[in-house]
């Protein structure tokens, strides 16, 4: 094992590339930034567009290799070995999600970790029982031949992957392109180098052959983003992050005819109707606004209630608001910090436009004062809108900050209009105690995922991506073998 990534303070981050830990070739580093202190606290060493093309014959390689021919079998033994190996490593990914991201730990702790293992180990369990279709067909000559498919890998995936949950969304493609037999090049976030280089450590702890997982450091546009998604030998490229940035990844892809899967951004809208348990209403919507300090791509930014419910919901919704404590570290209440000093503004701006769109501010809208070693960190207050119009520009875009408008409404008909009204459709939540009308509202919901009374409820097995400008393909279960297979069909003659 060759492992040159020290875990301190002062950590120097290295790409992984054909099972061992290289500088980059250009000498070019950037630094890493904890977003709870605004500190640096690592270097991180950029691959240059050899580097890349190293990291993508290394793939290549492995296919050909010992991970080429390995059985099914043996293949999910190591996929499932990597999940242990995550699991009693745990306190080292956490530390690394902590200092890339600062975000709370409990969150790390109970979601991005353990989803880490879990995406592996899912995957493992599906393809163990991944069944195929065959067909007994009748021939010209009277006889019959039989029909049946087979799934092979797609070759080198690209994982271009987001900074708001890094471990949880890099293994959610790590984990299936694995299983189904490919090798992956990953791209982590500039933001957020930490967890995809550790996973480099248990990869080669669990005998993985080398070049079957690799990461490449970097940022996008002429740089490893770039070089990776245009390299010839990528034979498939899965994304998560903005719309714009799929846009550019798509231009790329179509180079060669290659496949993408994408989880894009979304303007995701809940409905509360009067007769929902409004207890629940405001706890699971509390969660889908604030959650991660908002940088969730299913979290809620627009609330549409029903008017006999409209007042009591905002008081309550604000009150859930004040309840959290941006800055305030290990307090269960903590909030944590927006991911980057750019992000923060980026979000300050919508709270200006906001006001300029005629909001009333109801709770927050500014930077929270804080003292002591968090002064400098990127907090910000989570903030409540009423008074928008749907159709103005903090009701459209997505922010990716703690902060929603809420909008009263009087019948289904139009509340269901006014959700459905977007590029996006990444998700819904509908609250409502009334059965039918939960399902009613729920199927007429334009998106790829709708939860009813909950939110963030996920079963790793279900359909998961999003419709219109929020995605393309599904992921999930066996839905993730749409894409990191490729079906053939043999038919045999009898
Ligand atoms: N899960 C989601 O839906 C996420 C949505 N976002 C949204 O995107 C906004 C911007 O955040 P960013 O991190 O800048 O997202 P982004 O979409 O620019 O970056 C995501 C990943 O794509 C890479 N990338 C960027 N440009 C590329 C290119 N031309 N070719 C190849 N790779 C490229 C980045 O280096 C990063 O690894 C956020 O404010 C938020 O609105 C951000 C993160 C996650
Ligand atoms: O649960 C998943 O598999 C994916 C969750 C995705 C996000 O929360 C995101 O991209 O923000």
């Amino acid at each position: 094992m060759n492992s040159n990534m020290s875990r301190s303070v002062t950590d120097t981050i290295l790409n992984f590339i054909a099972g061992s830990y290289r500088e980059g070739g250009d000498g070019k580093t950037f630094v890493n930034v904890n977003p709870a202190t605004g500190r640096e606290i690592g270097t991180v060493h950029e691959a240059s567009e050899a580097d890349v093309a190293d990291a993508v014959a290394a793939a290549k390689a492995a296919l050909n290799g010992p991970w080429g021919s390995m059985t099914t079998a043996e293949r999910l033994k190591l996929i499932s070995a990597v999940a242990t190996e995550i699991e009693r490593r745990s306190d080292d990914f956490l530390e690394a999600e902590v200092a890339d991201t600062g975000k709370p730990r409990h969150i790390a702790s109970h979601i991005d970790i353990p989803r880490g293992a879990a995406n592996f180990r899912m995957f493992a369990d599906v393809v163990a029982t991944m069944p195929t279709e065959s067909f007994n067909t009748p021939t010209p000559d009277g006889g019959q031949a039989i029909n049946y498919a087979v799934r092979k890998p797609k070759g080198v995936i690209a994982v271009i992957c987001p900074w708001n949950f890094p471990l949880l969304l890099m293994t959610w493609k790590v984990g299936p392109a694995l299983a189904c037999g490919n090798t992956v090049v990953v791209k982590p976030s500039e933001e957020t180098p930490r967890t995809a280089t550790l996973l480099g450590e248990v990869m080669n702890a669990v005998g993985m052959p080398e070049g079957v997982f690799n990461v490449v450091h970097g940022f996008g546009a002429g740089s490893a983003g770039e070089y990776l998604t245009s390299h010839k030998d990528v034979d498939a490229i899965t994304f998560t992050g903005e719309t714009g940035t799929g846009q550019a990844i798509m231009q790329k892809a179509a180079v060669g005819v290659r496949d993408v899967s994408f989880e894009l951004g979304g303007k995701n809208a809940a409905i509360v109707f009067a007769d929902a348990d409004l207890d629940k209403a405001i706890e699971g919507l509390s969660r889908s606004v604030f959650l991660n300090t908002g940088q969730v791509c299913l979290g809620t930014e627009r609330v549409y209630v029903e008017r006999p419910l409209y007042d009591e919901f905002v008081r309550r919704m604000a009150r859930a608001a004040e309840a959290f404590r941006p800055g305030a570290i290990g307090d269960p209440a903590y909030l944590g910090p927006l991911i980057s000093a750019e992000h923060r503004d980026k979000v300050l701006n919508y709270y200006a436009k906001a006001i300029e769109e005629g909001a009333t501010v109801v709770v927050g809208g500014g930077i929270p004062k804080i003292d002591g070693e968090h002064a400098d960190g990127f907090y910000i207050e989570p903030t409540l809108w009423t008074g928008l119009a749907h159709d103005s520009t903090v009701m459209r875009e997505e922010i990716f900050g703690p902060c929603c408008g809420v909008i009263p409404f009087d019948t289904e008909d139009e509340v269901t209009a006014l959700a459905n009204d977007t590029a996006y459709g990444l998700c819904a939540t509908v609250w409502t105690e009334n059965v039918s009308r939960a399902h009613r509202v729920a199927a007429t919901m334009r998106v790829g995922v709708c939860w009813v009374n909950c939110w963030f409820l996920r079963d790793l097995r279900t359909a998961f991506g999003g419709s219109g400008q929020s995605g393309i393909g599904r992921e999930g279960g066996v839905h993730s073998l749409e894409f990191y297979t490729e079906t053939a069909n043999i038919c045999l003659k009898l």
